[in-house]
């Protein structure tokens, strides 16, 4: 193939940093060349797939992209324009996301379908799975960090966006479950993968296809539900006493079951990774660096969002106390960013979804062993999330004053963060009342990563976890 003429180049420049999933919008790009260009298909409209590597600020990205090429572009397909290229075949003519286009998604399906590889691109099909060809894929609109299209009602190909080195968690966790048999996460049925051509480096994962969950509901919307029904229980305003406050079970649309359910979907969850991956008897010193790596997060982000200065203390009293108290504990595979945002209701159970670890960590550090209670924690700060997300955020909350309402969300919160531990516990993990110390410090943690994420990505969700840490905190 002729290397890509200029035109595209500066194209895709103009175009990129305008993405939602692009990670770096706040820094100009300082320069841009296509890594990998591979062509799957020739003629009108024609798909390529190409590797963006891109440079900001010193540090080098690689983003993918699915780029349709036509002669012309139909109305339909006008929103995910890219421009029009001056150069030679085979990339001349309009150019656009073709993730947009259901007229080349389905090549992606075709090619896991039949294992077909082209150039460095691998399309593979999962052990003893078929692939249905015969529906439309669109992405869904709810895309973030990476594009999921949408294969009828029958699969979910996520494609990730920016590439990371070797074998993407998500598909090497989610794979390895799938083959244990466990039932809380979706089956897999394909992927594609990149040779990035160096003697023995691993294939980097561009895309996972998965059972679609046609009967799935979000987690977070379900508790936002149920939270909302128990402040709206009290309007007209009731007496903001403790009794209220623990009347929390008879509120409509009561979670706690399901809260419970959830934790020993979880509990099944890290059996399972337990018995794929291993368990490995960690020696204090791994905790300490841990502890010590909480630190280093918490001196950032207390550098970089003021609010967090007056928890920063009472924070790192609880880290100390982990580090002096450190024994030797099992660590295994986790999840690495549970929240309810990750789980789904299904006809059948929970599921829970994308074990990609936490998108600002590094490679490696999403791959490590951890303790498990460590995913415990980030989905009781989920539960805070929900009851806080409403007093911040909504109006139409009963006129109460705001120690009232903070009791009301506490009693919400406290219901779930309960059930979901008695539902971890009782399913054989780690008894978090056992470990509270350890369970506050992850908490701690994941609401220090939680005002950085905010800061950075939803200013005004920021006084969710800021909220929470001075309870948590003090
Ligand atoms: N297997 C699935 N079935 C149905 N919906 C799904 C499935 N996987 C993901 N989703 C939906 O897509 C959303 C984003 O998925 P996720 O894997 O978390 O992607 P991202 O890494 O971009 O956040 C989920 O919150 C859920 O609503
Ligand atoms: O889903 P991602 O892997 O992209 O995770 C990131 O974004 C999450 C928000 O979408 C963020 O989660 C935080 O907000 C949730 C509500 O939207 C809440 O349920 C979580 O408890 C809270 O941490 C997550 O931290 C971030 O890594």
């Amino acid at each position: 193939m002729p290397p890509p003429d200029h035109s595209l180049v500066r194209l895709l420049s103009d175009w990129l940093p305008r993405q939602r999933w692009f990670g770096g919008k706040d820094v100009p790009i300082d320069e841009l060349s296509i890594g990998t260009a591979t062509e799957l298909r020739s003629g009108d409209p024609a798909l390529h797939h190409l590797v963006l590597d891109v440079r900001q600020d010193g540090v080098t990205e690689h983003y993918q992209v699915l780029l349709g090429v036509r002669g012309e572009l139909p109305e339909r397909l006008g929103a995910c324009a890219i421009g029009r290229t001056a150069g030679e075949p085979p990339i001349s003519g309009q150019v656009y996301d073709a993730a947009h286009d259901p007229d080349l998604t389905g090549i992606l399906l075709d090619f896991m379908a039949n294992e077909t590889a082209v150039g460095p691109l691998q399309f593979r099909r999962a052990p003893g799975t078929g692939i249905r060809t015969d529906v439309e894929g669109l992405p869904i609109s709810a895309e973030q960090s990476n594009t999921s299209l949408i294969y009828g009602d029958a699969y979910i190909c996520k494609l990730f966006r920016r590439l990371s080195p070797g074998v993407n968690p998500d598909l090497e966790v989610n794979l390895a479950l799938s083959r244990a048999g466990c039932e809380h996460v979706p089956a897999v049925h394909g992927w594609i993968e990149l040779d990035p051509g160096a003697p023995g480096a691993e294939p980097i994962t561009l895309a996972l296809l998965s059972e679609f969950l046609r009967t799935g509901t979000d987690a977070w919307q379900l508790a936002l539900t149920s939270a909302r029904d128990w402040f709206a229980q009290f309007s007209p305003p009731g007496p903001a006493t403790a009794s209220a406050t623990d009347d929390a079970g008879s509120a409509g649309g009561d979670f706690a079951a399901e809260a419970e359910r959830l934790g020993a979907a979880t509990a099944q969850v890290h059996r399972d990774l337990a018995r794929a991956f291993g368990v490995t008897q960690t020696p204090p010193e791994v905790l300490r660096d841990i502890v010590f790596g909480m630190n280093v997060q918490l001196d950032q982000v207390t550098a970089a969002v003021p609010e967090l200065r007056p928890h920063a203390h009472a924070i790192r009293e609880v880290f100390d106390q982990v580090a002096a108290e450190a024994t030797v504990l099992p660590f295994q595979r986790v999840h690495g960013d549970l929240h309810l945002g990750q789980a789904m209701r299904t006809d059948t159970g929970w599921v829970l979804l994308d074990f990609e670890g936490e998108p600002a960590r590094a490679p490696a550090e999403r791959r490590a062993l951890a303790h498990p209670l460590r995913d415990v924690a980030g989905m009781l700060r989920s539960f805070e999330y929900a009851a806080r997300f409403l007093l911040v955020r909504e109006g139409g909350l009963p006129a109460e004053s705001a120690d009232a309402l903070e009791l009301r969300a506490q009693a919400w919160a406290e219901r779930n963060r309960a059930a979901f531990c008695a539902g971890y516990a009782a399913a054989g993990g780690p008894d978090p009342a056992a470990h509270a110390t350890l369970v506050r410090a992850f908490e701690l943690d994941k609401a220090v990563y939680e005002v950085r994420y905010e800061a950075g990505n939803r200013p005004s969700w920021l006084p969710v976890p800021l909220r929470s840490l001075a309870r948590l905190a003090s």
